[in-house]
């Protein structure tokens, strides 16, 4: 965060011998949080994220910030400039730092260069660790109290194929005895609330305490619309009597077909499915997508649902043992075949993985790490750093991508031009439609939420002194945080609290283990499709962020306005503007003519511009990881083969959308609390 603050004060720059500039610059000054209040013009100009920091403690101070990267010289490279030895990554984010690693890693022979617009690297992730005051009271136990902030996020699923590409990466930067695990029983993975209509509700966190909530206000009608579900036809249904070709145009129109999450549970769940659409589903989209039912598309969102009603008849039959089911279906022969590789890329991963690690990790929650997920994009850049071969240029947004039929491509930016055999544009869709011409379609049709974040910190003097009896604990009930739903009265739009001394105590306690106090840490979220009438100009303001914020601590909480009020008490806000791509319905259909577009693009087909990052293949870490992971296997294996042979180039990062044509995104599976 200082790099960006530093960065701003003189003209944005990316040659080499400014980026050593600015990393001393990082770590000399700009220490304190209420310093990067950004009045720069390159923040608000290149950037699309507009940072808010404030700090009501006098005593809190960053201590680490986003991934420090000093440029080393690169005469020494090999390959020179050979252009076609040239791959460029286009932003800084978790995909592009990915991918440029793994063809880093695969291609030594190769030039790897990649661009960040800003004046940082790691996109969303923002870890960082501030001082907030003392504790201890003799000499000997005194020390510096500290909390770990995440201002995006924040803790890591380690399931499925995304979660094991993530893990085959954590492993190979070393960081796997770095994580820090929270099992599956523990308190903040069985707990999470729904605030509704006025006071949190637990939800059930396996079948075992499913029969109570049934008798929860937010689950009310749950049996009627399972009911109603069991019993209506799935949209797949078709007549046996169907010739072949009927069945061939019905299985085409297939493929685009979706819906939106809100049409797609009224129309399997009836009357019942619109109360459980603004009580329940609601809240969960606010705590994914910070999106809503209405927009999202059920097939690239909410995937298992959609699959449950493609291959079962529905999602409740789909929970049915199969005796019970009558509306199972035989899979397709593509569908086995998607099966199939789904499960050998899983094995892959595993294998990769060893079977201590796999074990392990079957009964985690999510994972973090002690300074944060900062440390894995921190650990990237260290690794890109020490190769020859991999070169980094911050504020270097491109303006232009110009290609010449089987030529190189060739990419500006304010003060250079680089030129590329292959470019991977792992920067936001719609950031890469603003910035070229690449006349490609809908790289900006889909929305991002606009997010206000704002943490919370208490240090942990507060707890004794606001509460009395044994507990110390500020906070009423233990768990992940809650959700708000549609339903609940909401004016000042917050989307959900997240808990984060109770997600992850250890990322605190290893602070100061010394004193075994632990401050308390809250994650307030504001917005998203709250926010869908108001222009940019008119969102919250840090001051007001922060207002509302405490006005939901003190009604949902019943936190005392005199603890909110205590001038120990640490607030940060922050604006992050389209931090989540929203899919939107016909996203499947939209990436497959992308697919068909690029692939057939004169000047970027042909496995020239590759499309990587949340915009296209899931929002996760996990997902950006994965897809990146498999972007850059396949350009590997090509100029592999090219150089060889020549062989043909057909990349274009949305291969999964094609190949598995009934369940694009890997992570479409919601898990309300495993
Ligand atoms: C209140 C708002 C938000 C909370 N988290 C996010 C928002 C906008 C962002 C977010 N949360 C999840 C993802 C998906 C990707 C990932 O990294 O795993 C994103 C972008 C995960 C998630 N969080 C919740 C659910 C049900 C999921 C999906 C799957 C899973 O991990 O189980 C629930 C949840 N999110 C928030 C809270 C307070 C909460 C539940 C109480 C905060």
């Amino acid at each position: 965060m200082s790099l960006r603050c530093c960065a701003t004060q003189s003209a944005a720059r990316e040659a080499s011998g400014r980026l050593s500039h600015l990393a001393r610059l990082r770590q000399t000054g700009c220490r304190a949080l209420r310093t990067i209040a950004c009045s720069c013009a390159i923040c608000a100009t290149s950037s699309r994220l507009r940072k808010l920091q404030l700090c009501s403690s006098p005593d809190a101070r960053a201590r680490s910030s986003s991934p420090r990267i000093s440029l080393r010289r690169q005469s020494s490279f090999p390959a020179g400039n050979d252009p076609s030895r040239q791959i460029v990554v286009i932003g800084g984010g978790i995909s592009g730092l990915t991918a440029a690693l793994y063809l880093a890693r695969g291609l030594p022979e190769h030039r790897i260069v990649l661009l960040e617009a800003t004046s940082r690297l790691g996109g969303w992730i923002d870890s960082t660790r501030v001082d907030i005051g003392h504790v201890g009271n003799n000499e000997r136990s005194k020390g510096q109290e500290t909390a770990l902030l995440e201002a995006g996020p924040r803790s890591i699923r380690p399931s499925g194929a995304p979660g094991l590409a993530m893990l085959g990466l954590l492993k190979s930067l070393s960081l796997i005895p770095r994580l820090l695990l929270v099992p599956k029983t523990a308190p903040s993975a069985q707990n999470r609330f729904i605030y509704y209509p006025n006071a949190l509700q637990r939800l059930p966190s396996n079948l075992l305490s499913l029969p109570k909530a049934f008798f929860l206000p937010s689950l009310k009608g749950i049996l009627k619309g399972a009911w109603h579900d069991f019993r209506t036809p799935s949209r797949f249904a078709r007549p046996k009597s169907e010739s072949a070709l009927e069945k061939e145009r019905q299985r085409a129109r297939e493929q685009d077909a979706d819906e939106s999450i809100s049409t797609f549970i009224v129309r399997r769940m009836g009357k019942s499915g619109e109360l459980l659409r603004d009580r329940l589903f609601s809240a969960v989209l606010h705590g994914i997508y910070a999106g809503s039912p209405h927009v999202l598309s059920v097939r690239s969102t909410l995937g298992a649902l959609w699959k449950a009603e493609q291959r079962h008849g529905s999602p409740v039959r789909a929970a049915l043992p199969s005796w019970l089911n009558k509306g199972k279906r035989q899979l397709t022969s593509q569908e086995k075949a998607a099966d199939e590789a789904a499960a050998k890329e899983v094995s892959r991963y595993e294998k990769e993985l060893g079977d201590v690690i796999v074990g392990r990790m079957k009964g985690i929650s999510v994972y973090s790490l002690p300074e944060g997920v900062g440390e894995i994009t921190q650990a990237i850049v260290d690794e890109l750093e020490r190769m020859p071969n991999a070169q980094f240029a911050l504020n270097a947004p491109v303006t232009n991508i110009v290609g010449r039929e089987a030529r190189s491509l060739k990419l500006s930016t304010p003060h250079s031009t680089y030129s590329a055999s292959r470019i991977v544009a792992a920067q936001p869709s719609a950031s890469l439609d603003r910035s070229t011409s690449t006349s490609l379609p809908w790289l900006s049709h889909n929305p991002g939420a606009n997010v206000g974040v704002v943490n919370v910190i208490f240090p942990s003097s507060l707890a004794s002194h606001f509460v009395s009896g044994a507990k110390d604990r500020l906070l009423p009930v233990e768990g992940f945080g809650y959700l708000i739903p549609t339903a609940t009265e909401n004016v000042d739009g917050v989307l959900g609290v997240v808990f984060d001394s109770d997600s992850l105590p250890d990322q605190d306690v290893a602070a100061h283990a010394s004193t075994g106090q632990t401050p308390t840490k809250l994650t307030v979220m504001i917005g998203g499709p709250h926010w869908t009438s108001k222009r940019e100009h008119s969102f919250p303001k840090e001051q007001e962020l922060v207002d509302i914020a405490k006005r939901a601590l003190n009604s949902h909480l019943g936190l005392s306005k005199d603890l909110l009020e205590d001038r120990s008490a640490v607030y940060r806000a922050k604006l992050q503007l389209k931090c989540i791509p929203h899919y939107a319905v016909g996203h499947i259909a939209r990436m497959r003519d992308l697919d068909d577009k690029l692939r057939a693009h004169p000047d970027f087909g042909n496995g020239r511009l590759v499309l990587a990052g949340a915009s296209y293949t899931g929002v996760s870490l996990n997902d950006c990881v994965l897809h990146a992971r498999r972007l850059a296997d396949r350009i590997i294996a090509e100029e592999r083969a090219g150089s060889v042979s020549g062989g043909s180039r057909s990349i274009t990062g949305l291969e999964s959308f094609v190949e598995d044509r009934t369940f694009a995104l890997q992570s479409g599976a919601i898990n309300l609390n495993g």
